[in-house]
């Protein structure tokens, strides 16, 4: 989807996805990070951040149930701690419309992007400390937004020490960081974590200077691309895959990478040893 500082029309958006998910037989729906608002300025979020409770999440957490779909909302404004920040909160919605669990980015995306904007998320939103995984009907669920792709050790801790088997990573990626980045990480991350990585994208032009890579996809634990949005400039819509558990468990036989793990993650585990010049 392309999300615009219309709140209402990011609504009908979403409306408009889950229904054709809902028909398609579909049983989750997973929509992007900002899918609620993106503005043109960093800070235009804190104008409508509220709590999970409060009406722009009720309205959604409405949707869900009245597609019976579960919804992975993949960045929402969340009340922060002070008037001058936000949360970035990726929410998990049932079917019924309650509220399953909810991740706050970890990474934040600070960065003067080569030949593309600077962005300085940690002006306006404070980081999660928390790393969450949740079960839901297509297996349990490591929960991550966008620039926490580039952070491997938190996907080996969903994988390890959650026991995640498909890795959300719902995301506004920049247009030149995902034209050189976006689907290598993305495979390399499923590939390594022997896990499905579902990855819904914001595309488009969102307002003057803010634009988004797109390229929605959904990667099998064998690396292979089973699904994505090849043009995403051309307006809204969705992927769509099956989810197959047992092909996975299979996968994680045949290359047992759990059991041969030798607790480098671990940092006194293993000493180092550097030859200098
Ligand atoms: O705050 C908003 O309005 C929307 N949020 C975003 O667009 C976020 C934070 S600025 N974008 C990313 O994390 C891009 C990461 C990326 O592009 C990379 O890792 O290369």
């Amino acid at each position: 989807m392309c999300a615009t500082d219309d709140v209402e029309a990011n609504f009908r958006t979403c409306e408009k996805l889950a229904t054709l998910a809902s028909d398609a037989g579909c049983a989750m729906l997973f929509l992007p990070e900002c899918f609620a608002f993106i503005g043109r300025k960093g800070e235009d979020a804190l104008a409508i951040m509220e709590p999970l409770d409060g009406p722009l999440m009720t309205r959604y957490r409405d949707l869900a149930r009245a597609k019976n779909i579960w919804l992975s909302l993949g960045g929402f404004p969340e009340l922060g701690p002070d008037a001058g920040h936000r949360l970035n909160a990726h929410v998990l919605v049932d079917a019924d419309g309650e509220i399953r669990a909810s991740y706050r980015k970890i990474h934040l995306f600070d960065v003067d992007v080569p030949n593309g904007p600077l962005l300085m998320e940690s002006k306006t939103a404070s980081p999660g400390s928390e790393i969450v995984a949740a079960d839901s009907p297509i297996g349990r669920l490591g929960m991550m937004i966008c620039y926490d792709l580039r952070f491997p050790e938190l996907f080996s801790a969903l994988r390890y020490e959650c026991g995640a088997r498909v890795m959300l990573v719902p995301s506004a990626f920049t247009r030149p960081t995902g034209a050189a980045h976006w689907e290598v990480l993305l495979r390399a991350r499923a590939i390594e974590t022997q896990s499905y990585v579902i990855a819904a994208a914001q595309c488009g032009v969102h307002s003057e200077g803010r634009a988004s890579y797109g390229h929605s996809i959904i990667v099998d634990p064998w690396g292979e691309v089973i699904a994505k949005l090849d043009d995403p400039d051309e307006g809204v819509g969705i992927a769509v895959a099956k989810i197959d558990l047992r092909g996975l468990e299979e996968t994680r036989a045949k290359i047992p990478i759990e059991t041969h793990r030798r607790g480098l993650g671990d940092r006194t585990a293993f000493p180092v040893t550097i030859a200098e010049m």
